[in-house]
């Protein structure tokens, strides 16, 4: 592609936004034998080197836009401008052109041009949460379908590209991080994510795997087999004692939550191979609310349950030894208890993670909805009482503004509007920091977007 000279003018309304589409379309078909599509819509900036370096996060190619007073429109070739510039007369607004630096080969590309150390002019909430080395969780959690995914996602790149190797970890049963990413990500290991410079990694969970797992050890070594055992050598009373602990029920049904606490155990398995200590921020992708509530207390019910059983096999290995030794048996080293004790402390050490106010950081994503609002107000309640550390409540998918509403964007607004007064009003939340996070007119997939996204609402 030769270097050409691009055009810049300002986007304010939403009527500006239907010009730019109609122009970046028609572009789009009038050089597709040529050229990709030749407008681009970017943010605008300050100074005209951020307003460069924000070229380098957008390409025309991916059709990315943007709206708001802060947007404006680029263009490649001057006939485009004029059509814009028609377009925008009709809307009596304000014209400006503007030439721009000439266009390098690589803003073609949709693979994004990593910006290790953006520049930043004063302390942001992005600034704290990628200051220092050592390694932090963040946790995004909330009702289904409010925009978890994308928005943690769009943190791992931004992370990543802010000089934080990174991994991205989907606990949530559906999974959907490789739809995020639009990368094939499955698989339940380490999976690196194509697009950006600095390490990203993700893993998706694979819940089945990690639940049979589980049955497996248990199963094994405290459930039937136990039973079994004490049968055999005559103690079948204390199996009376073994299904006041709901074992089988444990086993057969697995609780709610379970999946995620596996999940997340897997992953600090994993975090303890020196390999993974590359990575400084992990983030989770948890599933909807009523099972992070239910892992949160899992933990608690596994460790005691754990506990427990660990302390009846004592009493019957106690037992079992005098009978063993009366016939010439002695005692094998006890793997079955090995392994619920390290089952257990995976379990504690999920619990810990949670809680840990230096490390941790659960975020809560909601939508401006009153259903949403109630439900990120119970989910804050809850997590207080686990002792699990918020600050932040992202509101995603606000309406951005807009001076020539419709009927329904009108009403719309409204509901919006009153879900966000709920959350200052809201006893659980208001102390939160809100983060507001815009309704994009794209689909948010694919590495290019999720870093427009998280450029957007991470700073
Ligand atoms: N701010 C936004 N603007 C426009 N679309 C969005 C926004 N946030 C999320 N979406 C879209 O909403 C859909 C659901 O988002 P996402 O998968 O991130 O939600 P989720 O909370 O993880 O869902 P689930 O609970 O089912 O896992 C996706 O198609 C995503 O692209």
């Amino acid at each position: 592609m030769a270097a050409s000279t691009l055009f810049w003018t300002p986007v304010t309304s939403c009527g500006w936004q239907q010009s730019a589409k109609r122009a970046s379309h028609g572009s789009s078909r009038s050089t597709s034998q040529s050229q990709q599509c030749s407008i681009v819509v970017v943010r605008r900036r300050t100074t005209s080197s951020e307003h460069q370096q924000r070229l380098r996060y957008y390409d025309a190619g991916s059709g990315l836009r943007l709206f708001g007073r802060n947007c404006g429109i680029l263009v490649e070739k001057q006939e485009d401008l004029m059509r814009l510039q028609q377009q925008k007369r009709k809307t009596k607004n304000r014209s400006m052109m503007m030439p721009m630096m000439p266009r390098k080969s690589h803003f073609r590309s949709t693979a994004v041009a990593a910006v290790a150390n953006p520049v930043e002019t004063d302390t942001t909430s992005f600034q704290e949460m990628i200051k220092g080395t050592a390694r932090k969780y963040y946790m995004l959690g909330g009702k289904g379908g409010v925009g978890k995914t994308s928005l943690a996602a769009s943190l791992a790149v931004k992370f990543a590209n802010s000089g934080h190797p990174t991994l991205v970890v989907s606990t949530d049963p559906a999974h959907s991080l490789s739809d995020s990413f639009a990368q094939d990500l499955a698989g339940g290991t380490l999976m690196p994510v194509e697009g950006v410079d600095l390490p990203l990694y993700a893993m998706e969970i694979n819940p089945e795997q990690a639940r049979e797992e589980f049955r497996a050890t248990t199963q094994k070594e405290g459930g039937s087999g136990v039973k079994d055992f004490m049968d055999s050598v005559g103690l079948g009373g204390w199996v009376e004692q073994l299904s006041e602990l709901k074992l089988g029920e444990l086993l057969d049904t697995p609780p709610p939550g379970l999946d995620e606490a596996m999940a997340i155990s897997k992953v600090v398995q994993f975090m303890q191979a020196p390999e993974y200590d590359k990575f400084s921020r992990i983030v989770f992708d948890t599933a909807p609310t009523g099972h992070t509530l239910r892992l949160l207390s899992l933990p608690d019910f596994l460790d005691a349950s754990i506990g427990k059983i660990l302390k009846l096999k004592k009493k019957i290995s106690q037992a079992t030894s005098a009978i063993k030794s009366a016939f010439g048996q002695g005692d094998g080293p006890d793997k079955a208890t090995d392994k619920l004790e390290a089952l257990k402390e995976k379990m504690i050490m999920v619990r810990e993670i949670f809680r840990d106010k230096e490390a941790t950081e659960f975020i809560i994503v909601t939508i401006p909805t009153v259903m949403a609002v109630n439900e990120s107000s119970r989910l804050q309640q809850s997590l207080q009482k686990e002792g699990v550390p918020v600050k932040r409540l992202i509101i995603n998918q606000i309406l951005p503004p807009s001076s020539s509403d419709c009927k329904f964007c009108a009403i719309k607004r409204k509901d919006q509007k009153r879900a966000m007064d709920m959350v200052a009003q809201d006893p659980n939340l208001r102390a939160l920091q809100v983060i507001e996070s815009p309704l994009f007119d794209l689909e948010i997939r694919g590495v290019p977007a999720l870093k427009f996204m998280g450029d957007i609402v991470w700073h």
